[in-house]
């Protein structure tokens, strides 16, 4: 029997994730699912992707994954004795930002996108806890294209959560996440295809 479009409605009721000292709020299906591969084919097309690099012990490494970061000229913020400015807006991201601040009741003014090529590209443990976030930040993370885990280390004791983050999902990190937890997405010797990610900030100037 053929469905008709009107059917094809997905349930996007949040799911709370059941981890103590954190707020994790998930939405599988935040963007629907006829949507996500022309998204994120316009990610990957508009975006100014950036090969960065860090510096450890006097030794220069490229970061394994492309970065790219936007929003409002006055959320830029310090780094090293340097004033780091966002690109301007572009008309996909505002769209986004937007359904995530209906989504979360909050208000964003900045994006960092990460665009993971394949399997060994990931991101190291880390918090987003920078003074800048204030003391309790409303992230707002968007995900595209390949499931890739989010793992979540407790910060007191040694418990691990591993949350997969599927094409079209909106997870949702508040309250006391940040100060408690870290996260990171590991690298995996499998064949995986791109995924984009979005973290939607609010980023406080004095
Ligand atoms: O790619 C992800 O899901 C995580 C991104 C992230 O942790 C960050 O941008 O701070
Ligand atoms: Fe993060």
């Amino acid at each position: 029997m053929q469905q008709s479009l009107f059917e094809l409605q997905y349930d996007n009721t949040p799911i709370q994730l059941d981890m103590p000292d954190a707020d994790l709020k998930y939405y599988p299906h935040f963007i629907p699912p006829l949507e996500t591969s022309a998204i994120m084919r316009s990610l990957q097309e508009s975006l100014e992707w950036r090969q960065e690099q860090i510096t450890i012990y006097g030794k220069t490494f490229d970061v394994p994954r492309l970065q790219a970061w936007y929003g409002d000229e006055q959320a830029g913020y310090q780094y090293s004795n340097l004033t780091m400015h966002p690109l301007p807006w572009n008309p996909i991201l505002l769209a986004l930002k937007q359904r995530c601040e209906n989504a979360s009741n909050s208000h964003f003014n900045s994006v960092l996108a990460n665009f993971y090529r394949h399997g060994q590209d990931g991101m190291g443990r880390h918090a987003d806890n920078e003074p800048e976030l204030g003391q309790q930040p409303v992230i707002a993370s968007v995900s595209f294209g390949a499931v890739r885990n989010l793992d979540f280390y407790h910060n007191k004791n040694k418990t691990k959560v591993r949350v997969p983050l599927a094409d079209g999902s909106l997870l949702l990190m508040r309250g006391a996440t940040q100060k408690c937890w870290q996260h990171g997405i590991a690298k995996s010797k499998k064949t995986l295809a791109p995924r984009i990610n979005l973290t939607f900030r609010y980023i406080h100037n004095k």
